[in-house]
């Protein structure tokens, strides 16, 4: 079959997608939250926590003006007492917003993943061609925690920052207007030039954190292809391309870290001076009584508080858009059309059971990916219910898009698939691919003991079944050579099973599976004789009263089937069974025949 590249690096090389803030993200943005709507009552009782602890954090200052101006021991005691419990009360409410706030977006984030990954298998093949695995996946991780963010951390902060703002800059004019109009000319400029700069030194943290995955890549590279650096002879290369790429990493990183020396002292004089100026111009407004003193400390403090929103606020639009652009490519995906299948699980007993009469009237095919080239033209053939056949030649002929198509993995372009007559485009999906078995060339089993990779075929299997099955593969001899037995674990943290061992439980998921139809893709590589003749006879086994297609790659196998359909170029070029075919001195099935008989 047609094998997928799944990139192991693809997810770093995701790019930070951002999203300009406009009326139209913001709208398609905003969807998202539909999927807040089912916790609304949590999500405006944190709200209302959100409130009540902005709006206490704007007495702090008050206070403390009141403080330094205070005289007398006791409403000196008093003031403390009341800052310590506005600390107390803004606490409090920090606690319930953030609980209120985490159910909704923890349960949100929930929905969000399980309807991506429900999205997800149910996503035609022709989705999965035109992107990359990495990129999938990162939509269901980054993406999905980048809304997380922004549903609990963001809004909560802008909702902050704003009333902060407004709030802060409000009291501030009540105090004094004169002094408000020189903070605000002055003080804010510094804080937006001090953004501009953070947000330039951030771009630069980018590229060294690049540049350094950049030397990454080499070391992961060579040392998984370890044995053919050695091979040849190629570790000083190896070492001097590492040492160009690191050399280049330190020099960027230098660069950064100047430019951030350059950002300290400007926060140091030019924020600090700031507010000096600000001190300094207050204080002779409160020499000549134009304000009183505990004002002036208040403003001092909310000038401060000002700056540090003004200074989020930066911050948050970078996150806003990044979150927008999250929500956007979530959407996309959500949108993408499904297949067809049954929206419910059910038992294969339940499903309606073909005859197994195949047929390929016409059928012309392009690979959704590659519109301009022609993979198969004019295909014509039918098969009986329980009839054999299979299909033979060379590499890239279109003998698995053949079957592709069978399973409406894609469409045909021109021409019709019928199966008992009737166009599989006209026929339940579900049901269709129910019928049909598939022995793939390359057996990958699942995560998971035996027997489950086994009872995969039929996930309602009883144990009986699931040995019967082993049985017939020729499976369970070896299954009961492991302690565990059919409790086995196989896959990445379980043993390795051997090519042969591994077709084996494939043949009895099939076998479990029971399908009017198979297909049979056979494994290229050879296995040993003994292992070859236990597959062989397990594949006899389970193509018994079958309707079977074989793709062949070695013809020693193809001998009993009914009929060869010979495939070249996306063409039938010759059919016939091994007897008819294998005299035709000039075909291309007696010269294959030939090539393979030299090679053995
Ligand atoms: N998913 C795909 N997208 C685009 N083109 C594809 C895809 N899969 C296969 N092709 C192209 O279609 C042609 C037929 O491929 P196919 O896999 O059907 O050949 P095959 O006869 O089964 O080959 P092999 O014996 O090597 O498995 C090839 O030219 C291949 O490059």
């Amino acid at each position: 079959m047609a094998k997928r590249g799944i990139g192991l690096n693809d997810s770093t090389q995701e790019k930070e997608g951002r999203k300009k803030i406009s009326k139209d993200s913001f709208r398609r943005g905003i969807r998202i939250f539909s999927y807040v709507l089912p916790y609304k009552f949590k999500f405006i009782i944190g709200l209302g926590f959100l409130v009540l602890s902005s709006l206490t954090f704007m007495i702090f200052p008050y206070l403390v003006g009141k403080l330094f101006d205070e005289s007398e021991n006791e409403m000196i005691n008093m003031y403390a007492l009341g800052l310590l419990a506005v600390i107390l009360f803004q606490g409090i409410f920090s606690f319930f917003r953030v609980y209120f706030f985490a159910q909704v977006s923890e349960n949100a984030v929930a929905n969000i993943r399980r309807d991506l990954y429900s999205k997800f298998v149910q996503l035609p093949i022709s989705f999965y061609e035109k992107r990359r695995v990495g990129e999938i996946t990162s939509r269901i991780t980054t993406d999905v925690a980048q809304v997380q963010d922004a549903m609990s951390i963001t809004l909560a902060e802008l909702f902050r920052q704003v009333t902060t703002l407004i709030v802060g800059v409000a009291l501030i004019m009540w105090i004094s207007i004169k002094l408000s109009l020189f903070m605000l000319a002055t003080f804010p400029v510094l804080v937006i030039l001090a953004m501009i700069f953070g947000r330039r030194i951030k771009k630069l943290s980018k590229k060294t954190q690049d540049e350094l995955a950049n030397t990454n890549v080499i070391v992961e590279e060579t040392l998984q292809a370890i044995n053919t650096v050695k091979a040849f002879t190629n570790e000083m290369f190896e070492v001097a391309r590492y040492r160009t790429t690191l050399a280049k990493a330190v020099r960027t990183a230098i660069a950064t870290a100047n430019y951030r020396g350059a950002f300290i002292t400007f926060i140091i004089v030019g924020l600090f001076g700031g507010i000096i100026l600000v001190i300094w111009y207050g204080a002779t407004l409160v020499a000549n009584g134009e304000i009183e003193r505990d004002s002036f400390v208040s403003f001092v403090l909310y000038t401060v508080f000002i700056g540090a929103s003004v200074g989020g606020l930066g911050d948050l639009y970078g996150k806003i858009q990044t979150a927008l652009g999250a929500t956007e490519r979530i959407q996309e995906i959500l949108a993408e059309t499904e297949e067809p299948t049954d929206k419910r699980q059910r038992p294969l007993s339940e499903i309606r059971r073909v005859r197994g009469d195949i047929s390929y009237s016409q059928v012309a095919f392009s690979y959704p990916t590659r519109p301009d080239i022609q993979v198969l033209r004019d295909i014509n053939f039918s098969i009986n219910s329980g009839e054999k056949i299979a299909l033979v030649g060379p590499s890239g002929a279109g003998k698995s898009t053949i079957v592709q198509l069978l399973l409406r993995l894609y469409d045909v372009s021109h021409g019709s698939i019928t199966v008992d007559g009737q166009d599989i485009r006209q026929m339940n999906l579900t049901e269709l691919r129910a019928n049909v078995g598939i022995v793939p060339q390359e057996v990958l089993l699942f995560g998971g003991s035996i027997r489950e990779n086994i009872a995969y075929g039929r996930p309602e299997a009883t144990e009986e079944e699931i040995i019967a099955a082993a049985r017939k593969a020729n499976a369970y001899d070896f299954i009961l050579t492991f302690p565990e037995g059919l409790d086995t674990l196989v896959g990445e943290r379980g043993i390795k099973l051997s090519g042969g061992q591994r077709q084996r439980v494939a043949i009895a998921r099939a076998i479990l599976k029971n399908p009017a139809i198979l297909v049979l893709d056979e494994a290229t590589s050879s296995l040993d004789s003994e292992s070859e003749h236990l597959v062989q006879q397990a594949m006899d086994e389970l193509m018994k009263n079958r309707t079977t297609i074989v793709i062949a790659h070695r013809l020693a196998t193809i001998r009993k089937v009914d009929k060869i359909l010979v495939i070249d170029g996306g063409e039938i070029v010759e059919e016939g069974s091994h007897e008819v075919l294998s005299l035709n001195d000039n075909g291309i099935y007696a010269n294959l025949l030939r090539l393979q008989f030299e090679m053995s």
